[in-house]
């Protein structure tokens, strides 16, 4: 209890410096909060540039936007209620529907809908009681420092924090659930192929802006289809900054523990040696990709790992790329952008990160960018090392992933281009 008071108390002294501080001109650490907005001189474009995109929320704002944190029904003292019907142990055959304002839970985390007093409507993401110890509260800190410093487009945006009663984060609301539950969810319509080749897009340019056009890079770490929400007009939002990490610009990379991610999207070096820089994210970027493309998960219920299943389905169909699209497309998409796509996932995806490219090269490359022979062409020695990376867990037909005569992704998208990149406007690579 003692523990936790005194913890709080930091938090809040961490975000009255967090906000209140500021440089002054001369480079001094000043405490500008009150001059700088009661200098009537000052224009709108530089108070802008000095307030900070988000504020405090009280407790109560928050309490009252989400309806005091409704779950809908629970039973017998169960904390959490569910989305769905389910039964209790009991075998009492009582069923509930449940969730009212729970719109999703992850590792450490709830969040509820709600509506500000303005009429807005608010995500607030809550550190789950049961995980408030001191590294879930750092990671939930990390996320509000990496989410509370972006405004792009493409980044989900932060509206505010609240750090009584626990600690809160309060985003604007995304209605329209994660790509990764559009995706999979085989009772509605399946994404369109516009909708994915868009989302793509879009979400490479929200790395991209992360990646490179910040003072100071920031590294998302967990890049997959469940972290990207639509918005109404179906702009991608990257989301779940809790394992971001600050890049400075004297560090090539980081060495981090533990690893944590999500199997299927994790990057060789990072995955064996906790290595994490801009290739940690273009790896699992490209893992998004093909998850878009195939409609498949990155690791599916029966633990086959999706870049296995690929390698192995385009030795299957000698690397013909049609059979890789989701099947509930039926014919319906477009060829150039497939091969853009997977174009770009093979190339993201190599298993030597300094292979992969950059996002400036990704989006590039997805906007319809020439990409150069000698840009992308590999030595001979590189592709001999390019050993597929993946699981073998498994001894049928589709996992075929580490066979040396496997057709990996790389070669797979160079047996394609060959005849093709012209017409993209690419030259041959092969
Ligand atoms: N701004 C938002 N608008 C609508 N729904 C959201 C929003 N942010 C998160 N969600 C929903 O809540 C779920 C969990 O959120 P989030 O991924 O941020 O939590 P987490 O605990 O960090 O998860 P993880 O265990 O994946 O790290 C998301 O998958 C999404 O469905």
């Amino acid at each position: 209890m003692r523990q936790s008071y005194a913890k709080s108390r930091n938090l809040k002294r961490f975000l009255s410096v967090a906000i209140g501080k500021r440089r002054n001109s001369s480079g001094e650490d000043d405490n500008t909060e009150d001059k700088a907005f009661s200098v009537k001189q000052i224009n709108e474009m530089e108070i802008s540039h000095l307030r900070p995109g988000w504020r405090c929320f009280s407790y109560e704002e928050i309490l009252k936007a989400t309806d005091g944190f409704h779950k809908g029904l629970c039973f017998l003292g169960f904390e959490r209620s569910f989305f769905g019907i389910c039964s209790s142990k009991s075998g009492l055959g009582r069923f509930w529907i449940g969730a009212d304002n729970l719109v999703g839970w992850g590792g450490y985390a709830e969040v509820y809908r709600g509506v500000a007093e303005d009429g807005e409507a608010i995500a607030v993401k809550r550190l789950t009681r049961a995980s408030s110890d001191e590294q879930r509260e750092k990671d939930f800190l990390t996320e509000l420092g990496a989410v509370g410093h972006v405004r792009h487009p493409n980044v989900s945006a932060l509206l505010g924090c609240c750090v009584d009663g626990g600690l809160h984060l309060v985003f604007e609301f995304y209605s329209r659930g994660s790509v990764s539950s559009n995706l999979h969810d085989a009772n509605s319509p399946p994404i369109a192929w516009k909708l994915r080749f868009d989302i793509a897009v879009g979400t490479a340019r929200g790395l991209h802006y992360l990646h490179k056009q910040r003072r100071r890079r920031i590294i998302h770490r967990d890049i997959k289809a469940s972290n990207i929400l639509p918005t109404e007009s179906f702009e991608p939002q990257i989301s779940d900054f809790g394992l971001a990490r600050w890049l400075p610009s004297e560090w090539t990379h980081r060495a981090v523990a533990p690893i944590e991610g999500t199997f299927g999207c994790l990057a060789p070096e990072y995955f064996t040696h906790g290595i994490v820089d801009e290739k940690t994210d273009v790896f699992a970027f490209g893992v998004f990709l093909l998850e878009i493309v195939t409609g498949r998960k990155p690791v599916d219920g029966c633990h086959r790992n999706l870049l296995c299943w690929i390698n192995a389905r385009s030795y299957l169909n000698d690397g013909i790329i049609e059979t890789l699209v989701d099947p509930r497309l039926g014919e319906e998409y477009d060829m150039g952008q497939l091969k853009r796509l997977i174009f770009a996932a093979s190339l993201c995806t190599r298993p030597t990160a300094t292979l992969r490219p950059s996002m400036t090269e990704v989006v590039e490359l997805l906007e319809g960018g020439e990409i150069t022979q000698e840009q992308w062409k590999m030595l001979e020695e590189e592709e001999e090392e390019e050993e597929f990376w993946g699981f073998d867990d498994r001894d049928d037909d589709d996992n075929r992933c580490s066979t040396p005569s496997t057709v990996t992704m790389w070669q797979l998208s160079a047996t394609v281009f060959a005849d093709d990149l012209d017409c993209l406007g690419m030259r041959s690579i092969v």
